[in-house]
């Protein structure tokens, strides 16, 4: 089952192999009730959440607080509200997991993305908080990524650039995502862990 708020290619070929998908908006307090009523409707139970919906906004300029509204919501509203809605269904799985995506800048913040990287943080503080609450039934982790694809007009010396912030100097892809889920997904002995997914960033700054 996965939500999508723009209705992409990719959603139709999900849709076409059998994925369940669900219109959401977590925009607003009433976008993330929605979608939650539309999964109790879709499922009886939910092996894993994986929250990965995200909003890479800058900080308006002259400053307001627009941004600061979307990623309270998107960030941190939504997986609040859906953690503690569907713990009935996450309860109905022998083995259950939620996976709170974040971001590496929470270990140094962003002179330009003040309210993306605060929102970030407060995901990982509910880590901590959800895997002590919904323990020892549910296990409930992080993974904190830094660079993992390039977009499309990220020009070379950008690549370069980003590249050379991390040890490892690679922009690896969404597989190495898609790892650390597993790992989560199959390790019995983990939660209220973030994994960092920054290729030795934090060895260099
Ligand atoms: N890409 C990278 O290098 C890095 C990514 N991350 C994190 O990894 C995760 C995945 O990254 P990436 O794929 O690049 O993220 P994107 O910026 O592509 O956003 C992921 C999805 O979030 C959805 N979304 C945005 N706003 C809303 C909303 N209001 N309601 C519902 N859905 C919404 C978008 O849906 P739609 O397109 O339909 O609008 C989009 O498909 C994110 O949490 C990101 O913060 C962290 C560090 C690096
Ligand atoms: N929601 C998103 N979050 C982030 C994105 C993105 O495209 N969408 N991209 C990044 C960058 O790759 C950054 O890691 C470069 O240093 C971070 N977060």
């Amino acid at each position: 089952m996965i939500s999508y708020r723009q209705r992409h290619p990719g959603v139709d070929e999900l849709e076409a192999a059998g994925i369940t998908c669900l219109p959401a908006d977590f925009g607003s307090e009433a976008g993330i009730l929605a979608f939650i009523e539309q999964v109790q409707q879709h499922a009886d139970g939910l092996r894993a959440i994986i929250h990965n919906a995200s909003a890479w906004q800058a900080d308006p300029v002259p400053a307001n607080g627009s941004a600061f509204n979307t990623l309270f919501h998107v960030h941190m509203l939504a997986p609040y509200l859906i953690n503690l809605a569907c713990e009935p269904l996450l309860r109905q799985s022998p083995i259950a997991d939620i996976i709170h995506i974040s971001d590496d800048v929470t270990r140094r913040g962003s002179s330009h993305r003040v309210a993306y990287s605060a929102s970030k943080a407060a995901l990982d503080n509910m880590t901590l908080s959800f895997a002590s609450q919904f323990a020892p039934h549910i296990k409930v982790n992080g993974i904190s990524p830094a660079l993992i694809m390039l977009h499309p007009d990220d020009g070379v010396e950008y690549a370069r650039q980003a590249m050379d912030k991390s040890v490892l100097k690679t922009v690896p892809g969404p597989e190495v995502v898609m790892q650390a889920v597993e790992y989560l997904l199959n390790n019995p002995y983990v939660t209220g862990t973030t994994l960092c997914l920054n290729g030795g960033r934090h060895l260099k700054n």
